[in-house]
């Protein structure tokens, strides 16, 4: 026990002395990435700037070294934040999205890209892909799969007709709010607009407590928002982000039916993404419809001892009784085990296309 008394002012005065040092630190950082960005650009005018095995590399790092008393998801945020900006002084980097404004799709670009980077919404997925196929924006965020309602195969079927890689994955918690407008009669609330998907996620939660409602779909929670400014008797399904952009009240929090309720999106664009150390690969494959074609597919990924993440089933657009798989698993297409099973695997199919390989997402 030291003799000197802790006071406030002291306190407060450490507090100074520590922000400043942080203060030198960021910027010593931040100078240090624009020497990066003369590197790159000397070395290749068309470079590359954003780099998403490093920047998970980065975070990985700072979560393991994390000396506590913040924990480690909230300390790699912080970062993040830091390494957005650090970014953005190298090259802002433009983001497409599900739009509207305030969806989780947002929330996930957020997420995934910090809040230094530039983010458009765009009205639908396919449009998020012309947008980086284009080159208007440097990368997309699609939503692609929920833990409760599963597979967003709107995001699917865009990779069959598309060029671009997957470059990234983001999950988000999703939580959902019952939403009320300043004009809203509480008491009289009899109908609930949301996205479909999130009804559905909050089904047990709305039988028991409006079970007489009417349960209206719409394009996104952020346009169920939007809706119900100006009618007195409907409330919405929404999550954070869209009730602090409509200045929207909640009377309910967190009603989805599930807690571990989770959503992953993809970030699309169009580089070839390094090893990270914790990478997956996601391919798609088109089999002739022959008696054992499915366990013909996924024989060498047990032999190599691959672990398979998601597979996930699609029609094919191409002939009636062909079928595709989406297949997500651990590894790199640059490690040897892996070329070897892809090899194996391209044997085997009639059509194998590499979605890309990229950092497990780390946030
Ligand atoms: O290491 C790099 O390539 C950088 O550009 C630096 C940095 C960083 O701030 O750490 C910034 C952006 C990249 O996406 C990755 C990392």
């Amino acid at each position: 026990m030291t003799d000197t008394p802790i006071n406030l002012d002291s306190l407060r005065q450490r507090i100074d002395e520590l922000d400043s040092e942080i203060l030198r630190l960021i910027s010593a950082r931040a100078e240090c990435a624009k020497q990066v960005a003369e590197v790159k650009t000397a070395s290749d005018p068309g470079a590359v700037f954003y780099r998403p095995e490093r920047e998970a590399q980065v975070l990985r790092r700072i979560m393991e070294l994390n000396p506590g008393p913040l924990n480690s998801e909230e300390m790699a945020r912080l970062f993040r934040e830091i390494m957005s900006a650090c970014l953005a002084l190298e090259q802002p980097t433009k983001v497409a999205y599900l739009g509207p404004e305030g969806t989780f799709t947002q929330q996930a670009a957020l997420k995934h890209f910090g809040a230094s980077a530039v983010s458009m919404p765009m009205a639908a997925i396919d449009e998020v892909f012309r947008e980086v196929e284009a080159g208007a924006v440097n990368y997309g965020v699609v939503p692609v799969e929920n833990s409760t309602e599963g597979v967003v195969s709107h995001t699917l079927d865009s990779f069959m007709d598309s060029s671009i890689h997957i470059c990234g994955e983001v999950v988000l918690r999703i939580h959902h709010h019952l939403l009320v407008a300043d004009t809203t009669l509480r008491d009289k609330v009899s109908r609930i607009y949301s996205h479909p998907q999130s009804l559905a996620q909050c089904r047990k939660w709305l039988d028991a407590h409006y079970p007489r409602a009417e349960r209206v779909p719409v394009s996104s929670n952020a346009e169920a928002a939007k809706m119900i400014k100006g009618e007195w008797h409907s409330a919405a399904i929404a999550g954070d982000m869209a009730a602090k952009l409509y200045g929207l009240e909640k009377i309910a929090e967190k009603i989805e039916d599930r807690p571990d309720n989770s959503t992953r999106f993809l970030i699309i664009g169009s580089q070839h993404v390094p090893m990270s150390g914790e990478d997956k690969t996601s391919i798609v494959v088109a089999m002739r419809n022959q008696p054992g074609a499915l366990h013909d597919l996924l024989e060498p990924f047990h032999r190599h001892q691959i672990d398979l993440t998601r597979l996930e089933t699609r029609p094919s657009r191409t002939g009636v009784w062909n079928y595709v798989f989406f297949i997500d698993f651990k590894g790199h297409v640059d490690e040897p085990r892996v070329a070897a099973v892809l090899e194996e695997v391209r044997l085997r199919a009639s059509e194998l296309k590499v979605l890309g390989s990229y950092p497990v997402g780390v946030l």
